[in-house]
């Protein structure tokens, strides 16, 4: 879809206002146009002494009462046409944030957060010019133009129009090429602003990373080069904005000398009178408004057009993972792996191959192995953020893409490796899962991750406020509170990836402990546990070992020890490293 189409299918929908606003704006125009040839007639009969001290304050008054009508229009109509372009910016800024909020994880690992906020803000702000100010100095220019021009043409003398007029088509030519230069010069600048963005994001998101690298010098230099391009780059398109102005200025000039020269020939040969000529040069004044106004709306226009090429392809994009499902809720049963495949995009190495488990209802699964044997990818394809290249993953007996995505978010507590906690207050973190929770069920849950005794020990308790990303918690800390955001959500399928690593041995073995006795209280309540530390999954139903994305090992802590394998001589290894820990 084009601006154009995008701006016409909101003014359709929005034409009262638009309607409205154009009505007073044609009501300004008329004014207008009207005064300048009152003036003329004033002139014309103050000259010939038809007009004399007793009856000039009848026109005088009616101008000064134009005057103030012409000033309630213009503030009405700006106001009615604004607030219809504001509500624009809402709508696309809207349609943009429900589209990333569908997206998935493989489309944000694409885009730079910075741009994204570029594009919701500084892209759809020119959009919001277009559709508000472009279009009002658009109608308001045309209009004046046809009028004045009708004015000079019909209402005074059209030779001294069309003589006067021979400038405009050079100016028209030097419009069409500074316009596709401001278009050029704006899409520049905008791409550079969400790379000045991108760089503030990061580096206030990294800010202590990079103090502790000692990289501050650098990554500041790299600022100042980033805000330099970015402003180079909008001093261009100004530049190019500010080169309308001398054209306007030229073109009238020359107009004003060619209608003062011809106009002075057809006074002196009595074919017009000093109040047609005095109209006429008001009329030519009038004129300017128009030219900047197109000077204005061209490059108001090329603004909107270079972000909206730039939004539009966001707005577009397919979703990483499509929600066709028709189930509305997942029933209590069975979740079975089937040859599961995954190869990540552009990588050689599938991360996951050939995998097949089943995990019956109330039961827990311990997913262990090396860095990146595929534990996490596991995770998140039943979650749904990735689809399987091969295989197929059942739950209850539907494919998971049987079931809408709401269902599975609301089947499924997910606790990853690195939680996010929101700029709120512990307990609004923790509800999170679930809004309308009492402070009760919120404490409750923080119990069962072992997180309540900390909380009370915190300033304001439940109501301390936790920063951006939770810094001013620890990471085991984080840890239990995204793990009591879980367990608040009251879901059958539990995923825990690695969520336990930052907290130590005794409270990792409290907080398996209240799973398992929610476990045996709920029974329809499964969980797969992925962990580097084996004390995690011991007592799991079922542990399964994954290497290069395939099952090598898989049975009970009991048998995986007999088995003599990975899972044995890391259970050691971890053992050995425990005593040593606590000797
Ligand atoms: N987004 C991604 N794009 C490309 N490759 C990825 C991506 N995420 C993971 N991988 C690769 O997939 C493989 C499995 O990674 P995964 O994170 O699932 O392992 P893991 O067992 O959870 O590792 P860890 O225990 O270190 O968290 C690794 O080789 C990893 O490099």
């Amino acid at each position: 879809m084009s601006l154009s189409r995008l701006i016409g299918g909101f003014v359709r929908s929005h034409w009262r206002s638009y309607a409205a606003a154009g009505a007073m704006l044609a009501g300004v125009a008329v004014i207008g146009i009207w005064i300048p040839r009152q003036i003329g007639l004033m002139v014309d009969g103050l000259a010939s002494g038809k007009l004399g001290r007793d009856s000039l304050w009848q026109p005088i008054g009616l101008l000064l009462l134009l005057g103030v009508a012409n000033y309630g229009l213009r503030v009405a109509w700006r106001m009615k046409l604004f607030s219809a372009a504001y509500m624009l910016g809402v709508e696309l800024r809207t349609r943009f944030y429900r589209r990333l909020s569908l997206q998935g994880p493989q489309f944000f690992q694409k885009q730079r957060t910075g741009d994204l906020m570029a594009l919701a803000t500084n892209d759809i702000d020119a959009i919001e010019m277009a559709a508000g100010e472009a279009m009002l100095a658009g109608f308001d220019g045309s209009l004046t133009l046809l009028l004045v021009l009708g004015m000079m043409l019909v209402g005074v003398d059209w030779r001294l129009a069309l003589f006067a007029l021979i400038p405009f088509p050079f100016m028209a030519f030097a419009f069409w090429r500074i316009s596709s230069h401001i278009h050029t010069a704006s899409a520049d600048s905008l791409k550079r602003f969400s790379a000045l963005n991108d760089h503030v994001q990061e580096t206030l998101s990294g800010v202590r990373t990079l103090r502790a690298l000692g990289l501050e010098q650098r990554s500041s230099t790299r600022f100042g080069e980033l805000a330099g391009a970015a402003a180079g780059s909008a001093l261009t398109a100004q530049r190019w904005e500010a080169a309308y102005e001398p054209a306007v200025g030229l073109t009238l000039t020359a107009a004003t000398g060619l209608s003062l020269g011809l106009g002075g020939f057809l006074v002196w040969r009595n074919e017009l009178t000093i109040g047609e000529l005095t109209s006429f040069s008001m009329y030519l004044g009038q004129l300017i408004w128009p030219m900047f106004a197109a000077g204005w709306v061209l490059s108001l226009i090329e603004r909107g057009r270079a972000a909206y090429a730039r939004l539009q392809p966001m707005l577009d994009q397919p979703l990483t993972i499509e929600d066709h499902g028709t189930l509305p809720h997942v029933a209590p049963g069975a979740l079975e792996l089937r040859n599961v495949g995954f190869s990540y995009p552009g990588q050689h190495e599938a991360a996951l191959s050939d995998i097949s488990l089943t995990l019956k209802t109330g039961q827990t699964l311990g997913l262990v192995g090396p860095t990146g044997s595929g534990k996490s990818t596991l995770l998140r394809v039943l979650l749904r953020q990735l689809t399987p290249t091969h295989g197929s993953v059942q739950w209850s007996g539907h494919s998971l893409d049987q079931y809408t995505l709401q269902a599975l978010r609301a089947a499924i507590s997910w606790v990853p490796q690195e939680s996010f906690l929101f700029s709120a207050s512990i307990a609004d973190n923790i509800a999170l899962a679930r809004p309308g929770a009492t402070r009760a069920d919120v404490e409750r849950a923080a119990g069962l991750a072992a997180i309540h005794d900390d909380i009370l020990l915190f300033p304001h308790k439940y109501e301390t406020e936790v920063g951006e990303k939770g810094i001013t918690l620890s990471g085991g800390q984080r840890q239990r509170v995204a793990i009591a955001r879980a367990l608040l959500s009251d879901n059958d399928l539990l995923l825990l990836d690695d969520a336990l690593s930052a907290v130590d041995t005794a409270t990792e073995t409290a907080i398996l402990e209240h799973l398992e006795e929610l476990r045996r209280a709920h029974t329809t309540r499964s969980a797969i546990i992925a962990s580097h530390r084996l004390s995690a999954v011991v007592d799991a139903d079922q542990i399964v070992v994954l290497h290069h994305g395939r099952i090598t090992e898989a049975g009970t802590h009991e048998e995986l020890l007999a088995l003599n394998g990975w899972y044995a001589s890391q259970w050691r290894y971890q053992q050995l490293e425990a005593s040593l820990d606590a000797a």
